[in-house]
């Protein structure tokens, strides 16, 4: 490979009207942690053992699972080795190490530790979270089973205390009461939080959390009473064990239950939580990384396809000139600069969400429950909303990548393949949006009742006869002021029919059914205020059904986001280069620092397993039988 730099990937860095390392200072937070995480990205350059894996495509799935658990080991020891304590600098070193390899034990760290430490009694963490953080006990979270993801009322697996044995017997009583999906469970993990019914006293208190050890701690074996194994292929998520387990009246003692907000009494007792929905609490905390995660996952595909636009050069843009660069074509622009925009938009939404998870959760640690609603509707929608137009924007920068794109070369199918998963793992989309929009509907009628709203959503009770005063500047204030109107209107207009349903005699969970097509559009709407022009632009019909805006202001925001395309034209690159996302980490022929790409698809194509050998075993086994038969058939057709 030549060390030289593209000529294009120079021309456009050079021309850059800002300074693309003082973006990336302000994106980690100060010049300190950026030069932190390049030291630490350099540790794992350096790592012979962690360099020496083939991208993952490379393995079969047996090989891939594999792979990420002796990686993900190998990791863990170099971070003891290294002493990193700080988050920051432990997630750094993970991320360049296995950047684009889920970890067997990401549920382990992410779900099952968190939730001991949060839903255990004081004397439960104490004893069990030490064992999870040193991996004494390597843990999953075991809910959705093969009848119920969704609805986790519906759940059937059961968990009946037994006042003789103080034990909790735990029991898969149909086919459709299985767990299945649960990530780690087929292969790597020896405990789960298990969510099951819980029964005392012959009566049903609903779904509580339950520790079961799966699985020998001296042999790994599985223990008797249990049935457990892995549900085979899927989209992604090759080197997670994704799993099924059925229990045969398997008996647990009762001090495993999760009990810092329910009880169950060596009685058989049954002492309610504040709230009920206190052990939905893991994820919720794992909504709010998700957003974060799709601000990685759609970030790093622009990075990708933003640099190979100004690489690529495609047709003649000024008939008979020189073959133009991709992102000079104005549709080119279109495609990947709001991305671009969203990517930066998405970053700052996790971070605030980050914030008031924070803050909301830890009132939530001292009893105070009052903004666990809010919480909830947030974490919800955000995480619905960044993952699908993440989704989306991923596979618009796919498509922008011409036919490359679609290689894996162009890393951009594994980035899609992993984040996918998001619009269904921990909420299927659909359903998360709809909670949030009970949220607004419930809060749109408290505002026509003159009561007070949260912040956030004070916007429900504006006066919606005001149109825009939207000028030639498309004001900030005048952009927020659409945005706001247009939910606004849009919640109204949903409650108005949910009302109406109930008027005419509907029972009011059909009411609600029947109106939620318009709350769905709604609460994208409500979540689309991260938005400017674009938005406005890709939504107009949203904007102007109540004659918002006048035929002057459309004009106005068309001129106004073509002309935003010419502004960004020249930041592009130094915009993606903010990321400060380096190749290993990256791991795509296309989005190369250096721009060579061309050298770096046919290197990487040389190492497809199918050229181990000039002529493949099929020819000998398949294809040579096939045509000495066609030479000998008497079938003229088939001489050439
Ligand atoms: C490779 C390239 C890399 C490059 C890119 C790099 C980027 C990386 C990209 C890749 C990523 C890497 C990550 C790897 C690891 C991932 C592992 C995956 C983990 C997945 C784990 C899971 O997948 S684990 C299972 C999750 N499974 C759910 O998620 C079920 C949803 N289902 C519910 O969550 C409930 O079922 C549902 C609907 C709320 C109703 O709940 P329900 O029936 O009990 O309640 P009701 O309907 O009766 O509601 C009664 C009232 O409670 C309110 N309420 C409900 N919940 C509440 C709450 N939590 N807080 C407050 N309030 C709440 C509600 O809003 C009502 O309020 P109101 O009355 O005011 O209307
Ligand atoms: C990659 C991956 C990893 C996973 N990891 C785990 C794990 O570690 N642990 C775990 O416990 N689970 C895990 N899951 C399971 C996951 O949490 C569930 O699949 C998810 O919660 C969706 O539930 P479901 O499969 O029941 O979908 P369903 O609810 O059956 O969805 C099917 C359709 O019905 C619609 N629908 C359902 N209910 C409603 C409603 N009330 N209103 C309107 N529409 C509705 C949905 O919108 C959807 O279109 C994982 C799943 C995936 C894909």
């Amino acid at each position: 490979m030549s060390n030289e730099v593209n000529t294009d990937l120079l021309k456009e860095r050079s021309t850059a009207t800002f300074d693309a390392e003082r973006l990336t200072e302000f994106i980690y937070k100060g010049p300190e942690k950026v030069k932190r995480k390049r030291q630490i990205q350099n540790i794992v350059l350096q790592d012979k053992f962690l360099q020496s894996f083939k991208p993952t495509e490379f393995y079969d799935r047996d090989g891939q699972y594999n792979n990420a658990v002796r990686r993900q080991i190998y990791i863990m020891d170099r971070l003891e080795e290294l002493g990193f304590r700080s988050e920051t600098d432990r997630l750094n070193f993970r991320e360049a190490a296995a950047p684009v390899e889920l970890s067997p034990f990401g549920l382990h760290s992410g779900m099952f530790v968190p939730t001991l430490e949060r839903q255990g009694t004081p004397e439960q963490s104490r004893k069990w979270v030490p064992l999870g953080k040193s991996f004494k006990m390597i843990g999953t979270y075991a809910q959705t089973e093969l009848g119920h993801g969704t609805f986790i009322r519906g759940l059937e697996t059961t968990a009946t205390f037994d006042p003789e044995t103080q034990e909790f017997i735990l029991d898969s009583p149909t086919l459709s009461s299985i767990k299945y999906w649960p990530g780690n469970v087929a292969k790597t993990v020896n405990h789960c939080l298990v969510m099951a019914q819980l029964y005392t006293q012959g009566k049903c208190h609903g779904t509580h959390l339950f520790l079961v050890q799966v699985r020998s701690m001296e042999d790994h074996t599985i223990m008797p009473g249990l049935e457990i194994g892995d549900i085979g292929p899927k989209l992604g998520f090759d080197g997670v064990d994704n799993g099924f387990m059925k229990f045969n009246k398997y008996r647990i003692p009762r001090m495993n239950m999760l009990m810092r907000y329910a009880k169950v009494l060596e009685n058989g007792d049954y002492i309610k939580p504040k709230n009920a929905k206190l052990t939905y609490g893991a994820m919720v905390m794992v909504r709010v990384w998700i957003v974060m995660d799709a601000f990685k996952a759609l970030s790093r595909a622009t990075v990708i396809a933003v640099r190979y636009s100004a690489v690529r050069r495609q047709s003649e843009l000024r008939p008979g000139g020189e073959e133009a660069q991709v992102i000079d074509y104005q549709t080119q622009q279109y495609k990947l600069f709001p991305l671009l925009a969203t990517s930066y938009a998405f970053l700052l939404a996790a971070e605030g969400m980050s914030q008031i998870y924070a803050k909301i959760s830890s009132d939530i640690e001292r009893g105070n429950l009052e903004d666990m609603p809010q919480l909830h509707a947030l974490a919800c929608g955000l995480k619905a909303f960044c993952t699908w137009v993440g989704c989306e924007g991923i596979e618009v920068c796919r498509m922008s990548c011409g036919g490359h794109g679609y290689s894996h070369a162009s890393g951009i199918p594994k980035i899609y393949a992993n984040i996918v998963g998001a619009c269904t793992y921990e909420g299927e989309n659909t359903v998360m949006m709809l909670q949030t929009a009970r949220y607004l509907s419930k809060s749109y009628f408290r505002g026509q009742r003159g009561e007070s709203l949260p912040e956030l959503i004070q916007y429900l009770t504006i006066d919606l006869n005001v149109k825009s005063t939207l000028g030639e500047d498309c004001s900030f204030e005048s952009l927020v002021a659409a945005y706001s109107h247009r939910a606004a209107r849009m919640v109204a207009t949903a409650c108005k029919l949910q009302n109406a349903n109930k008027q005419k005699g509907m029972p009011s969970h059909d009411a609600w059914n029947k109106s939620t097509v318009p709350f769905i559009a709604a609460t994208k709407a409500h979540c689309h205020l991260l938005y400017a022009v674009y938005g406005i632009v890709e939504n107009m019909g949203e904007f102007m059904q109540d004659g918002y805006f006048n035929q002057d202001q459309i004009s106005i925001l068309n001129r106004k986001v073509l002309a935003l395309l010419e502004d960004i034209r020249p930041n592009a690159v130094a915009l993606v280069d903010a990321f400060d996302y380096p190749d290993h980490l990256l791991q795509s022929c296309l989005g190369r620092y250096d721009g060579q790409v061309y050298e770096a698809l046919y290197e990487n194509s040389k190492s497809s397993p199918l050229n181990n050998t000039d002529i493949h075993s099929s020819y000998y086994n398949y294809i040579r039988p096939m045509m000495q038969k066609r030479s000998k058939s008497k079938d003229i057709s088939a001489k050439l």
